[in-house]
């Protein structure tokens, strides 16, 4: 990695300038290349935007401690919440039946994807020819698919149950009432494998770290809107003189405005965010909201910190502190591999592209 760098370091300027349409660009491009970002880490920006995840559980965690009116509230490990009853929960938002949980985190990778689909639609075009328009579509289409796969294997399906059941069982986790109802001969509740039909039969779906879909669903759809909203707009407006670098198949490392058939700030003076763009920085705003009533009111220090063998001592009543926040890390995996694992692995950006290139 390190030649990389100093083949990038040996990089002027014009080398960036690989389309004619770039031209334009130039004095801010190269300002922005000079910093050269490496193309395996975050930009400065995406560091501040994908910062905010964990600052976000740090905070929500600390509040949830440090709050006489939570830390007086009984707590439920195993429905991995506070008392339910209005006159008891310490908030609306301590509740599960919450509206915004209702209908907007249950269906959060419906609303996630009405707002990709939205503000790709509602994306200013400029004079970019229609077939690179398409294109564009089509590459924004294919990384959708790969990060709702990712989605959908860890929350609701993989090759059986889905990978947070999974993880679940793996650390120790059983349904309660599969295993009393196994000693009594029935094997029906055998195939209990999954937390909802564990519930969904009455039983307790108890004993293992359990990472938290929510966080997972929040996290990873909030990422991505922000790649796939955040980096077209900042292109196209041009108000912020800051660039991903690609590896080139050559090895050389660019400017991914290389690639581009566009120049940055086609549409300087116009807002970067139209109506498409402002109906996903709302569904960003509100998950980001629901990340931090899940990161007070569900799953407690020691739910978001467990690993496994956790559940066992802190049956022993032992006091654990493992830094592993499995649904925001799980949720990081697929953002790495999706976003930054073609900047630096050209097949795979043929095939996916990146977001606003
Ligand atoms: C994926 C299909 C998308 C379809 C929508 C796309 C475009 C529609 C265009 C216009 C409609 C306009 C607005 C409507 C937008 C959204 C409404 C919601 C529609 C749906 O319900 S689609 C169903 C999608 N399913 C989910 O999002 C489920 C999300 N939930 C989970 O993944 C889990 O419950 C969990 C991870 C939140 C946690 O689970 P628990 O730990 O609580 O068990
Ligand atoms: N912000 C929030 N608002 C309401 N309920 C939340 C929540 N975050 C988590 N929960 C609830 O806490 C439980 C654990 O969630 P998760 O593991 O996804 O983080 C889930 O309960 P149910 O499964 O009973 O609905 C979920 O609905």
């Amino acid at each position: 990695m390190a030649s990389v760098q100093r083949r990038a370091a040996s990089k002027t300027a014009s080398d960036l300038s690989g389309s004619p349409n770039n031209m334009a660009a130039s004095t801010s491009q190269a300002q922005a290349v000079s910093r050269r970002n490496p193309p395996y880490l975050p930009t400065p920006l995406e560091r501040i935007a994908l910062g905010i995840f964990p600052v976000i559980l740090v905070f929500g965690t600390i509040f949830s401690i440090v709050s006489p009116d939570i830390r007086a509230s009984p707590y439920d490990h195993v429905s991995q919440s506070h008392h339910q009853d209005p006159s008891i929960a310490p908030s609306y938002f301590a509740r599960k039946n919450n509206v915004f949980n209702v209908i907007f985190v249950k269906r959060g990778w419906g609303w996630v994807t009405f707002a990709f689909v939205f503000s790709l639609l509602m994306q200013p075009t400029g004079k970019t020819p229609p077939a690179v328009v398409l294109a564009r579509r089509i590459r924004a289409g294919v990384r959708w698919v790969a990060v709702t796969g990712w989605w959908f294997f860890v929350t609701q399906w993989f090759f059986g149950p889905p990978i947070i059941d999974r993880s679940f069982r793996w650390t120790g986790g059983k349904c309660e009432l599969a295993q009393r109802e196994v000693a009594m001969g029935d094997g029906t509740v055998k195939e209990m494998l999954t937390a909802v039909a564990c519930k969904a039969a009455g039983g307790k779906w108890k004993g293992g770290h359990d990472i938290s879909g929510h966080v997972f669903l929040l996290v990873l759809g909030t990422a991505f809107l922000m790649q796939e909203v955040g980096w077209p707009a900042l292109r196209f407006s041009g108000w912020h003189a800051e660039e991903r670098c690609v590896v080139m198949s050559d090895g050389a490392v660019k400017s991914a405005s290389a690639e581009s058939e566009t120049a940055v700030g086609e549409g300087s003076g116009e807002s970067a965010f139209n109506i498409g763009g402002k109906t996903a920085i709302g569904i960003i705003s509100l998950s980001l909201w629901m990340l931090l009533m899940t990161a007070i009111y569900f799953h407690t220090w020691f739910e978001k910190v467990s690993y496994k063998g956790a559940s066992r001592l802190m049956q022993q009543r032992k006091l654990i502190v493992v830094l592993q926040f499995t649904g925001l890390v799980t949720a990081t995996i697929g953002v790495y591999t999706i976003y930054y694992v073609p900047r630096f692995v050209p097949v795979l950006r043929g095939v996916v592209g990146l977001p606003g290139i």
